[in-house]
């Protein structure tokens, strides 16, 4: 893998990354073996050594493409998404590629280094990374290739500082504990009336979750796979087939009155699906308001960063290559891949086109860009299928985020700070841009992401790029600060009195920080349901409409969520293979498959 500011060493223990004149850090994984790996900073001002770097890796690249190399697959985008796909078809023995715009690899769970921190771009919120069951993706993906992580348990999923109300007259204040039944008894403690109503609507996301979990999750979309699972767990997917049309909303709604409650599950769905309860998937909140208690909260030691790099090392140690600095600015297609008749003139992937020129084929081309940027960028308009034009009616952009990444003196989180907290002050305000405001202290967790004597304070609130648009240098400088002075005296006063005295270092990012360097048009966070939808059933999974093109990541089934685009990635990778001929599969069902998933889609 190749990384602006990085320099690959051979050791006797292996291949690691070391940046240039910064620390490397070492960490003992659980299992006994040291996974070594540097955090570079990725500034995009790359030195002229480490464009060397890049340049020979493409270059080592470009030359096998040149003399005829055909990839089994191409991944456009090494999000988590991309990378997931990638691990599960090298573990199986396809020759993959990834090619990464940016300068090291993760997209939204990259990091970034200033002033001796690591910084987590996205959320520090880790979900999947268990021990047990079947849902612990982030685990059992790394483990795919090879990899292990050594992580830190979360006591705790979220601190939520929410309004105030008559019941509640200095706000409603509830920790989410790592505990189910601890999390269940804080709740029903602030809600004695609704006891038999919390543990209705949290048992039924447990029905959710246990069925999952006793699933071996893969593609959906291959039929022998999903024949052979309902055959082996009939309960589990019948369970699941029920859940899949309906959204959390209208669930909670049959077991709760208490309209303050009701608005705390909104909160408890759109501070990660970034829409109410009533638009959100009940399949995806069963997952998430279980893992949390089952698998826990656990964070990556080193940073969410180390774990794109740890995973495209295990690719790389399977023979799969990862190649940053790489932009894809076109997917390659040809007429007739059908093989003649009506099908002849089908679309068909075979390959991409970098930004210089350069062409590299591939039986299958996977691309982890976001839909917008799929079908709006990199596949010609006369190419772009109708499902994809139906897809943009049923989903539109969800908000971007502005980010404050601030550097504190430790006075300011004393001990009953907990990692991750959710501020908001007026329930009319939940969904409104600059509303909800999303707080990570994950210095708290893992101190060796700052100096000593210091910790890293992560705010982020949604917000849309049209709001920084048009502006001159100075009003997007001058916005900017202004908004941070904001987010800071909100925290002041929810729970982190005196932080305006204790900041030492602030970074701000806007929408257009990420719509730059996640490569999101919009710098859009992911989609979300233009109407109220039936529950999953609308959302695409993997194979496209145009033949070997295949999408990943938050733009397909299950959305949005760092688990859930793995698991996107584990089905991918299964569809993938299948088509690739690497995995088992049957030509007349699939068509009938595919058949009954347009026809399921046609009634969102
Ligand atoms: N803590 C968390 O829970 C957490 C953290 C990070 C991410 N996430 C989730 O991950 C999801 C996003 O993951 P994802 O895998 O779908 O996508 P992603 O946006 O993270 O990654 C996509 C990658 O593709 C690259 N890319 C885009 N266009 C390209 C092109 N033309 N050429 C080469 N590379 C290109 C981007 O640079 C980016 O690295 C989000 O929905 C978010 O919820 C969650
Ligand atoms: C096909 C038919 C008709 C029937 C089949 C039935 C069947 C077998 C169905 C199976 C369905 C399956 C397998 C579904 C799988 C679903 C999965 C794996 C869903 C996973 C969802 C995970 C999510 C949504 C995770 C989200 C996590 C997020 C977004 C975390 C980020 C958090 C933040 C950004 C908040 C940060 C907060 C603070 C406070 C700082």
């Amino acid at each position: 893998m190749a990384v602006v500011g990085a320099s690959k060493l051979r050791t006797s223990g292996g291949t690691r990354w070391q940046s240039r004149g910064r620390r490397v850090q070492c960490h003992a994984s659980p299992s006994g073996t040291t996974a070594e790996s540097s955090s570079p900073s990725p500034s995009p001002s790359s030195s002229s050594s480490s464009a060397r770097t890049l340049r020979a890796r493409r270059e080592e690249v470009v030359l096998e493409s040149s003399k005829g190399k055909v990839w089994d697959a191409i991944v456009v985008g090494s999000g988590m998404g991309g990378l997931t796909t990638a691990a599960k078809m090298v573990a199986k023995g396809a020759d993959v590629l990834v090619l990464e715009k940016y300068v090291i690899p993760g997209g939204s769970a990259g990091y970034y280094q200033r002033e001796g921190c690591t910084f987590d771009v996205g959320s520090s919120m880790m979900f999947g990374f268990g021990t047990e069951g079947t849902t612990n993706l982030l685990t059992r993906a790394l483990e795919s290739v090879g990899k292990k992580m050594e992580t830190i348990p979360d006591p705790a999923q979220i601190h939520y500082h929410l309004p105030s109300s008559r019941a509640h007259p200095d706000g409603l204040k509830v920790v989410v504990h790592r505990r189910y039944e601890e999390f269940v008894d804080e709740l029903a403690s602030k809600f004695p009336h609704e006891r038999e109503g919390i543990e209705k609507f949290y048992g039924d996301c447990w029905t959710v979750f246990d069925a999952l979990n006793s699933l071996d999750l893969k593609s959906l979309e291959e039929p022998l796979y999903l024949f052979g699972e309902f055959f082996k767990n009939p309960v589990a997917c019948l369970q699941l087939a029920y859940f899949l049309p309906q959204n959390a909303g209208d669930i909670a709604r049959k077991y709760i009155q208490d309209e303050e409650l009701l608005s705390f599950i909104d909160m408890e769905c759109y501070c990660w699906s970034t829409v109410k309860a009533a638009v959100t998937p009940m399949i995806n909140a069963g997952m998430v308001f279980c893992d949390r208690h089952y698998g826990g909260i656990n964070y990556p030691r080193g940073g969410v960063g180390r774990i794109p790099l740890v995973m495209a090392e295990g690719i790389e140690e399977k023979g799969g290559k990862v190649v940053c600095a790489a932009n894809v600015s076109r997917i390659l297609t040809e007429r007739g891949g059908g093989g003649g008749g009506e099908e002849g003139s089908k679309v068909k992937a075979v390959g991409v086109e970098l930004s210089d020129g350069t062409r590299l084929r591939s039986r299958a081309v996977i691309s982890n860009a976001t839909r917008w940027d799929t079908f709006k960028q990199l596949v010609e308009e006369g190419d772009v299928p109708q499902s994809e034009v139906d897809f943009f009616k049923r989903y539109k952009k969800s908000p971007s985020f502005i980010t404050a990444h601030i550097v504190v003196e430790p006075s300011v989180v004393t001990e009953s700070c907990y990692c991750h907290n959710i501020v908001l002050e007026d329930w009319a305000k939940l969904e409104d841009g600059r509303g909800t405001l999303f707080v990570s202290i994950p210095t708290i967790l893992d101190p060796s992401l700052a100096p000593e004597g210091r910790h890293i304070v992560h705010a982020f609130t949604p917000d849309w790029i049209d709001s920084w648009s048009g502006l001159s240098k100075e009003e997007y400088a001058e916005k900017k600060e202004a908004v941070a002075r904001e987010m800071i005296a909100r925290l002041e006063e929810a729970f982190l009195p005196g932080l305006s005295e204790a900041v030492v270092f602030k970074e701000v990012g806007t929408p257009r920080t990420h719509m730059k360097f996640l490569n999101r048009q919009d710098g859009t966070y992911g989609p979300i349901p233009s109407k109220r939808p039936l529950g999953l059933l609308g959302m695409p999974f993997n194979r496209t409409d145009v033949e070997s093109l295949y999408c990943v990541g938050d733009s397909t089934f299950p959305g949005q969520g760092v688990n859930a685009v793995a698991f996107s990635g584990f089905a991918c990778a299964h569809r993938a293979l299948a088509d690739l001929d690497l995995e088992p599969r049957n030509e007349v069902m699939d068509r009938g498959m595919q058949g009954l998933f347009a026809f399921l889609r046609g009634l969102v």
